[in-house]
């Protein structure tokens, strides 16, 4: 049993900067000076994103325009311990400006999808390790979900937060618990964290708890699962990302210096705060996660789901964000370069000289997207004796798998994919975005916004607005178009013509596109 305790706080490796039109990001400084954004910030009030990842714990602080406050970051390093992670947020949060802090009005935390955490009701200890979302269950623990499912439902599948509770279940680790008077549930990762803010533990989000069964389309757990001895492990009260839940404790406002009053708006998973900070807002918009797994994503106004391909949809308003996520991706290549090295390499880069190596990356054998397999071997050999050319490599077999990922979802019916925005770390590789660019049929850019902290930030903002019974539906960094995240009507978007501003300065036609 691992107990969480508050650890002191270490001096942070920790990124600090002011805005997004600032200097770069400094190393190793734990305040950082926020003058301009702050001078004239005692009226403004400031929106809090919370982005606890796979490697780190990011926080971005946002203006009712959207303007980038203040960040920080806090790096775990794949850690599972609940402690680092708790490390993490004292960290993030004791580096921005108090002056910034005591303006945030709202926040909201994502986290990793699918990962699975057994606690307590009222310590919110981990009464077993976490059960990260790459760790596969084995099929004992799959077949366990596949007897009480729907046929065909794609939660019987070694790497649902249900397979993950069916191993608690079965290896009678939350009864055990629960006879020495512990009170056991089942919660994910983002809201394990914002458990620290509001106090709750019992709080979930659609897109969090769609992989331990929540039905988003009918707003509740299904019958079949409620009706199940362990039950009472479900998290209760389950939110519309955006949404309102609750102010933060006293306890949380003395110890990260937030308002008294700072609201805790209903958070997401990594992936799709990741979409949402790219503003997109037709179907056939998507976005390709590069972080330490590849995941895609795509807002259309069809519902995909394929457990085959590990394909699945997102509840977004009235829309879908429809994807996967393949186990392959940023931090299969940390196996083999440094981040200083990955730089360096780059500028030998040929993407117009295809290596003609035919990898597949993965970490280790099992793949859930574009195609579920949970046998599926990496295959990263033979590995040439120059490193630029094995990154490339590397680089054109994720562009493969990306390409093969948007192609399967155009076979499932999905809207007609018009453009790929990037976000995540690996955005940072302009060689890799050169290598899928060849490999990709649609404009592909690099986010404007490529943090899901900032995601998250939107939402705490989108909160604040339903609290003033208003709807957050404009992206701020457009000026034109609207998000219409959470509005009903956005179906009623597709098919709109006319020129799309995209990123990079370029341009998409809509018109060419046939959406839907
Ligand atoms: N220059 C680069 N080239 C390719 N990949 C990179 C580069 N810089 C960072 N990355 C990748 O970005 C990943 C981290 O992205 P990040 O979005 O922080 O991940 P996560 O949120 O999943 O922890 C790393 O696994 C790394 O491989
Ligand atoms: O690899 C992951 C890290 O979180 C996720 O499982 C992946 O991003 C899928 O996320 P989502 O459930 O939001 O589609």
């Amino acid at each position: 049993m691992l107990g969480i305790a508050l650890p002191p706080d270490p001096r942070p490796d920790l990124i600090c900067r002011p805005s997004r039109t600032g200097k770069p990001a400094q190393r190793s400084q734990p305040q950082c000076s926020h003058r301009s954004a702050v001078a004239s910030s005692a009226k403004q009030r400031f929106f809090l994103g919370l982005d606890w990842g796979t490697s780190g714990g990011r926080a971005q602080v946002i203006d009712e325009a959207g303007g980038l406050v203040a960040e920080s970051k806090q790096k775990y390093g794949y850690s599972t311990d609940g402690n680092e992670w708790r490390r993490a947020l004292s960290i993030v949060m004791e580096a921005l400006p108090a002056e910034v802090k005591s303006n945030v009005t709202s926040l909201a935390v994502d986290g990793t999808s699918a990962t699975a955490l057994l606690v307590d009701r009222e310590t919110r200890e981990f009464l077993a390790p976490p059960l990260m979302y790459y760790m596969a269950q084995s099929q004992e623990y799959v077949e366990a979900v596949r007897e009480i499912a729907p046929p065909g439902d794609g939660l019987a599948a070694p790497t649902s937060t249900l397979a993950r509770l069916m191993n608690w279940h079965q290896g009678g680790i939350w009864q055990a618990a629960e006879a020495a008077g512990k009170k056991p549930v089942v919660t994910h990762h983002a809201d394990w964290i914002a458990g620290f803010l509001h106090g709750q533990i019992d709080i979930s989000d659609w897109n969090n708890s769609l992989k331990l069964g929540y039905e988003p389309e009918s707003q509740q757990w299904p019958p079949w699962l409620t009706s199940q001895s362990f039950a009472g492990l479900l998290p209760e009260r389950i939110f519309q990302p955006g949404q309102p839940v609750m102010p933060i404790t006293p306890e949380a406002s003395a110890a990260f210096g937030l308002p008294h009053d700072c609201l805790v708006s209903a958070g997401t998973t990594d992936s799709i705060a990741a979409f949402l900070a790219a503003g997109l807002r037709f179907p056939g918009d998507a976005v390709t996660i590069l972080g330490s797994t590849l995941a895609v994503k795509m807002l259309s106004s069809v519902r995909a789901d394929e457990p085959s391909l590990g394909i699945y949809s997102q509840r977004l308003g009235s829309l879908w964000i429809a994807g996967g996520a393949s186990l392959g991706g940023g931090a299969t290549l940390l196996k083999f370069f440094t981040p200083e090295q990955l730089m360096a390499l780059s500028p030998r880069i040929k993407p117009e000289q295809p290596t003609g190596l035919d990898y597949y990356v993965l970490n280790e054998p099992g793949e859930r997207f574009p195609k579920f397999d949970p046998h599926k071997q990496p295959c990263m050999e033979p590995r040439p004796a120059d490193d630029a050319i094995f990154l490339q490599g590397l680089l054109e077999a994720m562009a493969k798998t990306e390409a093969t990922g948007y192609q399967r979802l155009a076979e499932q019916g999905v809207s007609k994919l018009r453009r790929i925005f990037t976000c995540g770390g690996g955005a940072a590789s302009t060689k890799w975005m050169d290598i899928r660019r060849l490999h990709l049929p649609v404009p592909v850019t690099a986010s404007p916004q490529a943090d899901s902290a900032y995601g998250a930030a939107l939402l705490a903002r989108e909160g604040w607005l339903k609290t003033q019974g208003l709807q957050g539906d404009r992206h701020p960094s457009e000026s034109r178009g609207y998000l219409k995240t959470f509005s009903e009507n956005a179906v009623g978007q597709q098919g709109v013509a006319g020129e799309l501003p995209v990123a990079d300065g370029g341009s998409f036609n809509a018109s060419q596109a046939a959406v839907g």
